[in-house]
């Protein structure tokens, strides 16, 4: 069955229906944001705007009064010499609309650079200051994508939009100004027409853009979706189990789901826009007939006529682009908000807190449990254990058992929501998890293969080291990691295929170079989360020997579930559903044949000398 079809547009988001005050605040704080991302362009910017938007009525008045002029020169009324001089000053004013204009587009361009670069740059600070739960949640998640992708053209909009909208009313009252003295009929009938055609594009500017945000989510499916399909490290995967067309078909449902949004906005629009472009038409003709009958009438002049006639395209331009831009500053407003909320998410201050000093030489776990934000089950209830310097404590258990959670618990990435860790005896939360963090090193599971040099691969992990050449041939040998000084430029090879010239280790290769990161960081506890999954069998051990030579002075955890590892160490803990439910050395494990030695047991038979254990462990095939 194909899953998950878009969603049917769902009520706005909540702040989007926010006050007119809350939306004012949004404005100010963004026109703050311009100012402070380049206050000299701003200036700039507003400043030949402004002047610009005063042109088209002047040249709509010189115009006039040129051909005013024409018609009396016809009769003989008017000289050569006074046509050129209405010429001179038409022909200036033009010159200075052109120079108005590419000094507006030059501090346009920098102005938007330099905000690009000071937002994208709050967003990369804030983003580097968020906990690893603000990452695991999809909200936070969506509104940090968000931010991101719309960095560049977003709050220049508003800015711009509002400029124009200030520049749209200095014309507007100039060409309505003249406008009006042909008749006091004439600018109303002139500025109604505008109207249906503004709010049809205001109505479905607004529809279109909550469209583009609801679909956020699913868009974001899509793109993974996509993904799957172009990318390097899971081709091998897909072709051989050949689920592209699965693929395909979920990715273009969605695209379906998307589209019949966007022909239901286009199929309304588009009857509604007819709809007003007939109303502003049949107001235009009446405006028209009138002004034609006081021309007959012998009331105006060929240049107030073209006054009117070239007014209406002027001032229904104009406002189409104020009303467009006040549409433009509220949907631009909705994606500030939505930044604003990323950028004022709470920090977590991995700062805060005494100063942790030494090293760490007993951990103590007292009934801690955890429970992950916005869930309603346990994944850790009442665990207590206790290591101490010098002991490796291994943590074994079935999948979900709560192995990397009580991890992330001990390397103060979360906090438990329940009971307390001791570190040298004293709650570890009165320390600033930095630099308890600093005392610790790990290799992750799903560990990073940074696309850099290898070098930097080793020494990301105490990079005010990163020339420390000894210290990184030393965690090299430590994690088996030679292979290095046989690539091209040994420890300065680009690795990777992202970019060129990179070279792309194998998966075991990757895991001894984040072994060596584990290892490059001088401190008292390390944490292994399955260190050996990609290893081959010798690396395997010399890995649990270096592990055993390291151990002595340290405190190592270590989760893995291969059993020939966590036999070597001091004390295991079995966990399972988020309880431990055993403890202590392999041999008494053993001895006691509770889960630990089924599991153990179950783990030996897979090496038992006989062919009878892998046929019977297969089902039985179609
Ligand atoms: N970020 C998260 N948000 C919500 N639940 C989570 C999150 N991470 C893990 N869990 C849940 O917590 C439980 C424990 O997960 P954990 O990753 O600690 O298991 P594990 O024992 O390390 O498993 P494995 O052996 O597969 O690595 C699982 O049920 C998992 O679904």
């Amino acid at each position: 069955m194909i899953s998950s079809p878009p969603r049917p547009l769902r009520p706005p988001p909540p702040g989007e229906s926010a006050s007119l005050g809350k939306r004012s605040a949004d404005l100010l704080q963004t026109l703050r944001l311009v100012w402070a991302a380049s206050p000299r362009h701003s200036l700039l910017y507003a400043l030949t705007s402004l002047l610009s938007s005063g042109l088209p009525a002047a040249n709509l008045y010189i115009g006039k009064l040129l051909l005013d002029e024409v018609a009396r020169a016809v009769q003989g009324g008017a000289t050569y010499s006074a046509l050129l001089a209405l010429l001179g000053i038409q022909v200036a004013l033009g010159v200075l609309g052109t120079l108005l204009s590419t000094v507006q587009n030059a501090s346009q361009q920098l102005l938007g650079d330099s905000l690009q670069h000071s937002v994208t740059r709050r967003i990369l600070d804030k983003a580097s200051g968020l906990s690893v739960e603000s990452f695991e949640n999809a909200e936070t998640y969506d509104k940090l994508q968000q931010a991101y992708r719309e960095v560049g053209t977003r709050p220049l909009g508003v800015a711009t939009q509002l400029v124009s909208l200030a520049g749209a009313a200095v014309t507007l009252i100039s060409v309505g100004a003249l406008m009006a003295r042909l008749g006091f009929w004439v600018l109303p009938l002139v500025l109604l027409a505008s109207l249906p055609g503004v709010w049809v594009s205001n109505k479905f500017g607004v529809e279109n853009y909550r469209m583009l945000r609801w679909q956020t989510h699913d868009a974001r499916v899509q793109n993974y979706l996509g993904s799957l399909i172009t990318s390097d490290q899971l081709v091998k995967e897909v072709r051989l189990f050949g689920f592209e067309p699965y693929l395909l078909r979920r990715w273009r449902d969605y695209y379906l789901g998307f589209r019949r949004q966007l022909e239901d906005i286009i199929r309304r629009r588009s009857a509604w826009g007819f709809a007003a472009s007939l109303a502003s038409a049949l107001l235009i003709g009446l405006a028209s007939a009138l002004i034609l009958r006081r021309a007959a009438n012998g009331q105006i002049t060929v240049g107030d006529f073209s006054v009117f006639v070239l007014g209406i395209a002027q001032v229904q331009g104009t406002v189409a682009g104020l009303l467009n831009g006040v549409s433009g500053i509220y949907q631009n407003l909705l994606y500030m908000r939505n930044l604003f909320d990323f950028l004022e998410l709470p920090d977590r201050d991995l700062g805060a807190g005494e100063e942790w000093r030494g090293p760490i030489e007993t951990i103590e776990f007292r009934e801690v449990g955890f429970r992950y934000p916005l869930t309603d089950r346990d994944v850790l209830r009442g665990v207590n254990f206790t290591v101490r310097r010098g002991e490796a404590l291994a943590i074994v258990g079935e999948n979900g058992a709560g192995k990397t959670t009580l991890v992330k618990l001990l390397t103060r990435l979360f906090e438990p929501t329940s009971g307390q860790i001791l570190l040298n005896g004293q709650d570890a939360t009165r320390f600033s998890p930095r630099s308890v963090q600093r005392e610790m090193s790990i290799i992750f599971q799903d560990f990073g293969q940074y696309q850099m040099s290898a070098r930097e691969n080793v020494a990301l992990s105490e990079v005010s080291r990163l020339e420390d050449a000894p210290g990184v041939q030393g965690a090299v040998d430590r994690a088996g990691a030679a292979f290095v000084e046989t690539l091209p430029e040994g420890l300065e090879t680009p690795l990777g295929r992202l970019f060129q010239g990179g070279r792309q280790l194998s998966g075991g290769q990757w895991q001894r170079l984040a072994l060596a990161r584990l290892y490059f960081r001088d401190a008292s506890v390390l944490v292994f989360d399955e260190p050996t999954a990609a290893l081959d069998a010798r690396a395997e051990f010399e890995t649990m020997e270096a592990l055993r030579a390291q151990a002595r002075d340290r405190i190592t955890l270590l989760i893995s579930h291969r059993f020939s590892t966590v036999r070597l160490a001091d004390q295991i803990i079995v966990l399972e559903g988020g309880k431990i439910v055993e403890s202590g050395s392999h041999a008494a494990l053993l001895a006691q044949g509770g889960r630990y030695a089924a599991l153990y047991e179950l783990q030996a038979r897979g090496y038992a000398p006989t062919d009878e254990v892998i046929s019977s462990a297969q089902p039985a095939r179609r």
